[in-house]
C-alpha cells in the first residue's frame, strides 16, 4: 500500500458483521524471544502479522547467522519498540557484536535505565550515538556478575519484560528489584504468564520478582488475537446506531491488559457477551456519564477513548497516561494538535488530563496527521461513522500492528478512497 492520504465514509450509521484479528504483536514478540532461547523447543502458532512481528522474526534470523561471523552485525528495528526493548537483553547473550538500530524516532526513545540495569548484571554495551538512547553497540557472550537489580517501573514496562524474558537463561538466574511504581503492570504479567507456559518458574514478592536457572520445556504457544485492535472495533460500533460485530478468538482471560476495553466501552453503551464463536460487541444504549478513566495498565487504548469522547462530544478527564509521550509519538501532543481540528482538545492538570469539548463543531470534513503512529490512524478512522468524511495522512502507519486494518474496514462496509 502506498501511503497516500485515505479518504473515509461510512454510508449509514449500522454495522454488522465478522472480523477476524491478527494475533496480538505484544505475545508474539515475547513468543517469538521465547521460542529462540528455548532453541526451538517452544513453537508459535497465530504469529502476529504485525509489521513489529515481522521486524522481531527476521532480526532473531540474523542474529543466528552472527555466529558465522567476526563482523559487527547491524540490527535494525525500524519503529518496534518491544523488539528494540526485548532484544537490547537478549543480543547480550546471543554470539557476536551488534549494533541495535532503529528509526529516527526509535532513537529519541529512552532505553538508558535498561542499559544500566544490564550493565550491573554484566553486559558490555555502549551508546553508539546519545547516551541512554539507541543506537546500542552490543558485546555479545555477556559473563553473568551479578544476579540482583534494581530498575525503575514507571517509565516503560518493557524494559521489565526484557530482563524477565532471559532471566532464566543467565547462569545465576535473576532477581528484579522494581524500584517506584510499575505502569503497563499487566504486560510484565504477560511476560511472566507467557515463561510459565514455557516451562519457566517465578516467584513475585512484593516489589521483587526472582526467576532461576532453568530449561525452557517443550510446548506450543497459541497466539490470541489483539484486544489493542479490537478496541477499534468497539469505537466504531460506539460510533453506530445499530452496530453488532463479533470478533472471533478473543477469550474472556486474556494474557492482554487492553481486555480492559471491554468495561471501559460499556460507557459508551457496546456490550460484550463471550460465545462460542467468539467476542460479540453490540451497540445497547448511550452508555453512562462516567468522567475519569485510568489508562495505567492499558496506555494504548487512551488514543481509542480519547478520540471517541471528544467525538461524541463527552468532557473526560483521564489518568496513568505519563507514558505517552515516549511512544510512537508523544501522543497527547498528538491527541491535543487533532482534537482541535474539530472543537476539543486537552487540558494538563498535574497527571490528570482533561478532554474538553465545545458544543458548535468544525465543518465535518476533516483531515487526521498521524505521526508515524498507527494508534493515531486506527483511532480516528472510526469517527467516519459520525463526520461526513475523514482523511487519514499516512495512512500505511497501521501495518506497524494491524496491517488489514483498512481493508477490513472496507470490508465491513466503509467506502475508503485513496
Ligand atoms: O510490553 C509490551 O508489549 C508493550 C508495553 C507497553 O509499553 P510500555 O510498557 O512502555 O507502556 C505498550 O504501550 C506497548 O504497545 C507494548
Ligand atoms: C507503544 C506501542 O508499541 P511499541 O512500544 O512496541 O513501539 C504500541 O503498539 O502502541
Amino acid at each position: 500500500m502506498s501511503s497516500t492520504p485515505l479518504t473515509v465514509r461510512h454510508p449509514s450509521k449500522a454495522i454488522k458483521g465478522t472480523v477476524q484479528l491478527t494475533g496480538s504483536k505484544s505475545e508474539s514478540n515475547r513468543a517469538l524471544i521465547i521460542q529462540a532461547l528455548s532453541r526451538g523447543a517452544v513453537k508459535v502458532e497465530n504469529l502476529s502479522a504485525a509489521a513489529d512481528t515481522v521486524i522481531m522474526n527476521k532480526a532473531l534470523a540474523l542474529v543466528d547467522t552472527s555466529r558465522e561471523t567476526e563482523e559487527t552485525v547491524m540490527v535494525d528495528i525500524g519503529p518496534a519498540g518491544t523488539a528494540m526493548r526485548f532484544l537490547t537483553s537478549y543480543l547480550n547473550l546471543a554470539e557476536g557484536n551488534f549494533i541495535l538500530t532503529g528509526t529516527e524516532r526509535m532513537q529519541q526513545r529512552p532505553i538508558g535505565i535498561l542499559v544500566d540495569a544490564l550493565k550491573t548484571v554484566g553486559a558490555a554495551i555502549d551508546y553508539e550515538k546519545k547516551s541512554g538512547f539507541p543506537p546500542l553497540k552490543i558485546k555479545g557472550g555477556m559473563a553473568q556478575e551479578k544476579q540482583r537489580v534494581s530498575i525503575q517501573g514507571n517509565v516503560s514496562s518493557q524494559y521489565l519484560s526484557s530482563l524477565l524474558l532471559i532471566a532464566a537463561s543467565l547462569e545465576q538466574g535473576l532477581v528484579l528489584e522494581i524500584a517506584g511504581e510499575l505502569t503497563s503492570k499487566p504486560y510484565v504479567t504477560m511476560t511472566l504468564d507467557m515463561l510459565q507456559e514455557a516451562g519457566i518458574t517465578h516467584t513475585w514478592t512484593d516489589n521483587t520478582i526472582e526467576i532461576s536457572p532453568q530449561e525452557f520445556k517443550p510446548t506450543t504457544i497459541y497466539v490470541e488475537p489483539d484486544w489493542s485492535a479490537a478496541s477499534y472495533w468497539y469505537a466504531i460500533v460506539a460510533l453506530s446506531e445499530e452496530g453488532k460485530v463479533v470478533l472471533p478468538g478473543l477469550k474472556a482471560h486474556s494474557l492482554q491488559g487492553d481486555i480492559a476495553i471491554m468495561e471501559m466501552m460499556t460507557h459508551f453503551g457496546v456490550a460484550s457477551s463471550f460465545q462460542e464463536n467468539g467476542l460479540h460487541i453490540a451497540k445497547v444504549n448511550q452508555g453512562s456519564d462516567k468522567v475519569l478513566f485510568d489508562f495505567k495498565g492499558c496506555p494504548d487504548l487512551a488514543q481509542t477513548i480519547v478520540a471517541l469522547a471528544a467525538a461524541v462530544r463527552r468532557d473526560i478527564s483521564i489518568t496513568g497516561v505519563e507514558t505517552l509521550k515516549i511512544k510512537e509519538t508523544d501522543r497527547l501532543s498528538a491527541l491535543k494538535n487533532e482534537l482541535e481540528k474539530f472543537g476539543a482538545t486537552i487540558v494538563a492538570d498535574g497527571e490528570t488530563y482533561h478532554v474538553k469539548t465545545k458544543e458548535a463543531y468544525a465543518p465535518n470534513r476533516i483531515t487526521f496527521d498521524t505521526y508515524e503512529d498507527h494508534r493515531m490512524a486506527m483511532a480516528f478512522a472510526p469517527l467516519a461513522m459520525i463526520f461526513d468524511e475523514v482523511t487519514i495522512n499516512d495512512p500505511i502507519v497501521v501495518e506497524k500492528s494491524y496491517p488489514d486494518f483498512w481493508s477490513h474496514l472496507r470490508q465491513q462496509g466503509f467506502l475508503i478512497s485513496g
